[in-house]
């Protein structure tokens, strides 16, 4: 076979949700190979202990977090970690010459003032932050190919906007309209233990939460007010659903022309998406389950217009495991790394 050589890559924060999905889809990539998993309760113990699902296929153990040993063996580096660590672990392995996509929260803000506002932290990475890309291909594909840095979106936000951003960019919607309604299963809240997420709170009942204050608003504000050209406010309620995969996000806005009915935004959406393969736009009257997306990176929109309200109504599918976080950060990495972006990303949900 030559000498066809794998890409060596890492994950810090292998033991949670989004590190385990990593680490079964990059097992499956036909260009990388796994060669350091990192954590920090977990550090010292073989990754099949935690979960022994994948003892025949993982004979790796999580080690503690040392950038020189990571940068060392790894090009490129996935940190699955809480909000708040990935600023102070990416500038290191950023300056040893890794390519770098966190999946938390810290690199997706252009503005640092922003995220210290809404996440509490502060934070000394400045000239880092800078350099990071907002990791959504669908809409920064080509800044995504030129970064050392990518900041992966957020769940919810990666349904809202991939729902809302064609109405934006054309124009089509009143931008102040924008009424965001979404619902997420208990995976988006990661493994570690939190009583709403015990199945006696979550299970048979539905709730919102951070009604008015989600820390994800800012962060679709952010890219809607790039969109529209100027800044904007959204209204964004999150509930949490009992199920463990997928979000749906409703996204509803007043069209500025009452003439439009859904088959043409139904053209509009295809073509905005034409080169987007992990996006899938339902016929007319079709409607996406998250079951449909659950297990794989797509994305199903289905639209909508009420011609009573003059509102366009637009529904968003995914696994919030996959497209909204691990599936995600792996799409990016095929960009970035000049790779078929559907490299080594489940393609089909599991379904039912
Ligand atoms: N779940 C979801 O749907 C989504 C999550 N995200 C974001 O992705 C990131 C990971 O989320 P998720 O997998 O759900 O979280 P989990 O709570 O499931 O996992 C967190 C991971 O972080 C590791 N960790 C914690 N502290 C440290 C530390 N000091 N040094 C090294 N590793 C550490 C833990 O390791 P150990 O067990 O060894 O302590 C664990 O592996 C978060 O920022 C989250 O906000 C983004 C999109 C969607
Ligand atoms: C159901 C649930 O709890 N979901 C999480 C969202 C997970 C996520 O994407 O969070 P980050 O922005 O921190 O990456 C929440 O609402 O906090």
């Amino acid at each position: 076979m030559g000498n066809f050589r794998r890409v060596p890559v890492g994950i810090v924060g292998a033991s949670g949700y989004g590190g385990v999905q990593l680490v079964r889809l990059l097992m499956d990539h036909p260009e990388v190979e796994l060669v350091y998993l990192g954590g920090d309760s977990t550090a010292g113990k073989p990754f099949a202990d935690i979960y022994p699902h994948l003892a025949h296929t993982v004979n790796l153990s999580i080690e503690a977090v040392d950038t020189e040993i990571i940068a060392h063996r790894c090009e490129v580096v996935f940190l699955s970690v809480p909000n708040g660590l990935a600023c102070q672990i990416a500038p290191k392995l950023l300056e040893k010459g890794c390519k770098v996509l966190d999946l938390s929260a810290d690199y997706r803000f252009s503005n640092l003032a922003t995220y210290t506002a809404w996440y509490g932290k502060q934070r000394q990475d400045t000239a880092t932050a800078a350099m990071a890309v907002y990791g959504l291909p669908e809409l920064y594909r080509d800044r995504i190919a030129e970064a050392q840095l990518v900041g992966c979106p957020g769940c919810y936000p990666t349904a809202s906007l991939l729902a809302l951003s064609p109405l934006l960019k054309q124009g089509l919607i009143i931008p102040e309209t924008a009424i965001i309604d979404a619902k997420s299963g208990t995976s988006g809240g990661g493994r570690e233990a939190k009583i709403n997420m015990l199945l006696a709170e979550a299970d048979n009942s539905l709730a919102a939460y951070g009604v008015a204050r989600h820390r994800h608003t800012p962060e679709i504000e952010q890219i809607c007010s790039e969109l529209a050209g100027h800044e904007l406010t959204i209204q964004f309620t999150p509930h949490l659903i009992p199920m463990v995969r997928g979000i749906l996000s409703t996204v509803y806005a007043s069209l500025r022309d009452p003439g439009l009915v859904r088959d043409d935004l139904i053209t509009i959406y295809r073509a905005f998406y034409r080169n987007s393969a992990w996006v899938k736009i339902c016929d007319p009257g079709i409607y996406p389950q998250t079951k449909w997306a659950c297990g794989s990176n797509l994305c199903y929109i289905g639209i909508e217009v009420d011609p009573r309200t003059g509102r366009a109504i637009v529904m968003s599918a995914i696994d919030n495991l996959i497209k909204g976080q691990a599936g995600q950060a792996i799409q990016c990495m095929n960009i970035m790394m000049g790779w078929d972006e559907t490299l080594g990303l489940p393609k089909l949900g599991f379904y039912p």
